[in-house]
């Protein structure tokens, strides 16, 4: 028997081997399975297509991808960050934001494959259901699927339409816009006509309007607001967004006001004859009369009012600003509406002929998109048809789950379809050209385009054409503090554009109405 000093120190020196043993085995095999998953994974990738060029990223992760994002983001630039990131031959590029693989494109046959011809391929997606779900519920405007299309049916038959009474409702409104800007003070545009549309959607709809133009109380639309702010962020930081709580205070009081437009709907308590049969042809009617539930009503509340609201305010908004930018053509659509209209109210029949206030309406839409940049998820894995390898003519593999970003303000300003001007405002370059289906995307285009596209349309042009009959001089002013000072248009810098779900202006665009 050897000495137990002697024992010991040859049992450690197993111990040793063998963990040193366990060691190697364990790292060759991590290594192992590493490689096995690579091989795999380029395969998967080689089966459905080429990858897209990447953009290239000094810090491991794509860290400095996403540092330039948050910085663009700070600065009111990420629109001339897509632009500029999808000028390569392919206009599609593969993005790794701070270890998320992303694909990034403005390449016309990808959005038409996304948006119509692999329409069934790409959808909103689960993290961006969780995320949005705490403000616009499981909604037409947060689900895929069967889902989805159960909320359009729902919603389609009504909300694609415009009643003849939409005109009345849209100048009862146009009206108490009127009052508020005639007290020849600055006004913050945005914040006013927010307030405006959702007024006139809530009215169309659910027969009730909100009437937050005249009313002191915006909880309503200050807590939209909020949830909009905190979600957008969310919606940034992904996965880890979603373990973040939404705004909860936000949601009750949007929740609460869901109730109370449910419960108190009853056509017949109406005041009126007239007025209980719009109450009955409203949405809320006639899905009440198909005896549907209360959270299909909540679900149809919510998707109007968030579609309607931002997207008609900031469209009317940068419509102004531009027609203040460009006195010509503001005096020219005057000229126009003057001759057609005199002071009278527009209908259907002279909307559709004022032809420059259509131009006005359409350019202003192609420069500041109100979805300047979109995003899908890809359901399954999938092949775009185009963007990929080294000459970007190859189809691009996309996994499941990938986030697609499409950039449509991009497209829209694109010079190779709107020629060596597509960056200024035109409104006459559709004196010559119609809108192109696959260049042209205001309202989305396929089976999820915008559904109040014509009452939005409408309530647009009615907006415009009422306020350049009502006011002769519409001026751009600065505020700081209690001064105001008018601003030189002609020669100072276009506004920039600010990101959130909408893109809309950077600052507060303050303008003074004259009669
Ligand atoms: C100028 C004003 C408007 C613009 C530019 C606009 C634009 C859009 C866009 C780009 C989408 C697609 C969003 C996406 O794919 O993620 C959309 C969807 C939608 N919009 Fe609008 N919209 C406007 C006004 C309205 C109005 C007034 C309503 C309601 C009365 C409305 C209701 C909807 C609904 C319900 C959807 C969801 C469609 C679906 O997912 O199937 N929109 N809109």
């Amino acid at each position: 028997m050897g000495n137990p000093t002697d024992v010991a120190a040859s049992g450690s020196l197993i111990a040793t081997i063998s963990i040193f043993q366990w060691f190697l085995l364990f790292w060759i095999l991590s290594i192992g399975i590493i490689v096995f998953r690579a091989n795999a994974k380029a395969n998967r990738q080689a089966k459905l297509g080429a990858r897209a060029p990447q953009v290239p990223s000094s810090l491991p992760f794509g860290f400095s991808v996403l540092l330039q994002l948050i910085r663009n983001l700070r600065t009111n630039t990420v629109l001339e960050w897509t632009r500029n990131t999808l000028d390569v031959p392919g206009r599609t590029v593969e993005l790794n934001l701070g270890g998320t693989k992303m694909v990034m494109t403005d390449n016309v046959e990808n959005i038409r494959a996304m948006m119509s011809t692999q329409f069934n391929d790409f959808g909103k997606g689960e993290l961006y259901r969780k995320i949005w779900s705490s403000l616009m519920r499981n909604s037409i405007l947060t689900t895929d699927g069967q889902a989805w299309q159960t909320n359009r049916d729902h919603l389609v038959a009504h909300v694609a339409k415009i009643r003849p009474t939409d005109y009345a409702v849209t100048e009862k409104h146009t009206r108490n816009l009127v009052r508020v800007l005639s007290d020849g003070q600055p006004h913050d545009t945005l914040d006013l006509l927010n307030r405006f549309a959702i007024d006139v959607v809530s009215d169309v709809f659910y027969g009730t309007s909100t009437d937050t133009l005249l009313s002191k109380d915006q909880s309503l639309r200050d807590a939209i607001q909020q949830h909009k702010n905190r979600n957008t962020w969310r919606n940034l930081l992904s996965g880890l967004g979603v373990m973040l709580p939404p705004d909860r205070k936000a949601s009750e009081t949007i929740d609460n006001y869901l109730d109370k437009v449910v419960n108190s709907f009853s056509p017949e308590n109406s005041e009126t004859r007239e007025e209980q049969d719009r109450k009955a042809q409203s949405l809320l009617g006639v899905l009440s009369a198909q005896g549907l539930s209360k959270d299909v009503m909540k679900d149809a509340i919510i998707s109007v009012a968030v579609g309607g609201r931002d997207s008609v305010a900031i469209i009317i908004t940068w419509a102004l600003y531009e027609l203040v930018r460009h006195p010509d053509i503001q005096r020219e659509l005057r000229t126009e509406i003057s001759n057609a209209l005199r002071a009278k109210a527009p209908g259907a029949a002279q909307l559709e002929g004022l032809e420059l206030l259509n131009s006005v309406v359409l350019e202003t839409m192609r420069l500041h998109t109100s979805v300047g940049v979109n995003t899908r998820a890809a359901l399954k894995d999938t092949t775009l048809p185009s963007g990929g390898g080294p000459a970007g003519t190859s189809p691009v593999g996309i996994f499941a789950g990938t986030t697609v970003i499409m950039g449509l303000d991009s497209v829209h300003r694109r010079t190779d379809i709107y020629g060596p001007d597509a960056n200024e405002y035109k409104p006459h370059r559709w004196d010559a050209r119609k809108p192109d289906t696959w260049s042209y995307f205001p309202f989305n285009r396929g089976p999820r385009s915008c559904l109040g596209k014509n009452i939005a349309t409408m309530e647009v042009k009615f907006t415009l054409c009422r306020l350049l009959q009502t006011f002769s001089s519409i001026e751009l002013v600065s505020k700081v503090g209690d001064a105001v000072v008018p601003v030189d248009v002609q020669n100072s810098p276009p506004m920039k554009t600010k990101m959130a779900l909408n893109t809309k202006p950077a600052e507060t665009v303050w303008l003074r109405f004259k009669e």
